[in-house]
């Protein structure tokens, strides 16, 4: 199954040229153009094979800054007077590699979801045509041209067609042939010239983000949501602990007192649940290490509770302005079984993260009698947390 998409942005931009950056299109947002972004989503997306856009004749050059070098990317089609002639154009360039399915999508939304292009394309493996849209939440009126309200339509059944509009392709072609063929160019959208070809029309509902960007308004609007998506960045850290069984009655793990026939030797409480994760905090910060802050060789950490290190690391996030996502431990023991106190586990951890029990993921495994701890002889543990961080920010 060959999927194509074909992104239209041979328009003018004429309701949005108070933005003075010529075609909307290639406007900036975040710091990169509109279309930049737009291609981004289909050819990152796993399921799209190639990526056509149908450009105005006189914008080659903004184009070629904005597009990129891709393999899914195949050289763009040239537009039309309309968006109706313009996508004719690139189905009919499009033939040339012959697609099963086409996501046909306005350059002009640079915000359509991941999601959506997959809904979109799973509705097409049932039917013949999947439209994303949005429901109708306000009131709709109809008005004189003097602004005298005439009537209030009733807005059940009624939805703002969006694009991706998703299609199998010889069909769509076909459909637009004809239309063009005919002298009928009125046509706002690709599914209305399917409705005309008689196909049935699938809805799928979109997300409300996937505006079209048409006034200069939008674009001002675009700009700030993508700063404030860039705002924080995703940092990742790993850790990973081990301590062996020595003569005890109990085990610290996860800040939990657990009885056990043995306990873990270590300065501190030996809890590798909590070193673990300290060092996965740390990680994510590219802040050093447990022992590069609380050394063993230090008689202040003697016998110390592990909650203290896990308080330091998230002081350590808070300070960089930073916010801890989620975390995930796993536990690498024969015995104890860790299952019946994962909730008091979750309870003190997400105490000192500020985290809930449903970004705290607390597992375990047997090594089925292999190793060090399949014979008993420790526990390891290992962990990963995620951290947002402020764009920029540095220690
Ligand atoms: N002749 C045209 C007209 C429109 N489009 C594309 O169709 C999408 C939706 O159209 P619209 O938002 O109306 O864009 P413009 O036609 O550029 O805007 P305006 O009507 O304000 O000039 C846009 O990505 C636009 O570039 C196109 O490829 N060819
Ligand atoms: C295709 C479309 O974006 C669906 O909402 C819309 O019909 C384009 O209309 P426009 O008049 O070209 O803005």
């Amino acid at each position: 199954m060959r999927i194509a998409a074909l992104i239209v942005a041979a328009g003018r931009g004429t309701r949005a040229a108070a933005s003075g950056s010529g075609p909307k299109q290639y406007a900036p947002i975040g710091g990169r153009p509109v279309l930049a972004h737009t291609i981004e989503a289909f050819v990152g997306h796993p399921e799209i094979d190639e990526v056509k856009v149908v450009i105005h004749q006189d914008d080659g050059d903004l184009y070629a800054a904005a597009a990129g070098n891709t393999p899914k990317l195949s050289p763009p089609a040239i537009g039309g007077a309309t968006r109706q002639a313009s996508v004719l154009n690139g189905l009919q360039a499009l033939a040339a590699s012959s697609p099963d399915l086409v996501l046909i999508h306005d350059a002009a939304r640079p915000f359509v979801s991941a999601a959506t292009i997959s809904k979109v394309i799973e509705a097409l493996k049932n039917g013949p045509t999947a439209l994303a849209a949005l429901p109708v939440t306000d009131t709709l009126k109809r008005a004189s041209d003097s602004g005298i309200v005439r009537d209030t339509i009733p807005r059940a059944g009624l939805w703002r067609a969006q694009t991706p509009q998703g299609f199998h392709f010889a069909p769509i072609l076909d459909a637009h042939r004809k239309a063009a063929e005919q002298g009928l160019d009125q046509f706002t959208d690709d599914a209305a010239i399917a409705e005309w070809g008689g196909a049935d029309v699938a809805i799928v509902e979109d997300t409300t983000g996937n505006i079209k960007l048409t006034t200069a308004e939008d674009l001002e609007l675009a700009n700030r949501q993508m700063a404030s998506q860039n705002a924080w960045e995703p940092h990742t850290g790993t850790g990973f602990d081990v301590h062996r069984f020595t003569d005890g009655d109990h085990v610290w793990l996860g800040g939990v007192k657990i009885p056990h026939t043995h306990k873990l030797e270590g300065h501190s409480d030996a809890d590798v649940i909590l070193h673990a994760l300290t060092d996965a905090l740390l990680g994510a910060l590219g802040d050093g290490d447990i022992g590069q802050h609380f050394p063993p060789s230090d008689p202040k950490w003697k016998g110390a509770a592990s909650r203290l290190f896990l308080e330091d690391a998230a002081r350590r996030v808070r300070d960089r302005g930073g916010r801890i996502v989620n975390v995930d431990i796993t536990v690498l023991a024969e015995a104890p079984r860790i299952g019946p106190h994962r909730p008091a586990m979750q309870a003190l951890i997400g105490d000192v993260l500020g985290l809930t029990a449903d970004r705290i993921g607390i597992k375990a495994t047997t090594t089925e009698g292999m190793g060090f701890t399949g014979r008993r002889e420790g526990i390891a543990a290992m962990a990963s947390a995620s951290v947002l961080l402020p764009c920029g920010a540095s220690v």
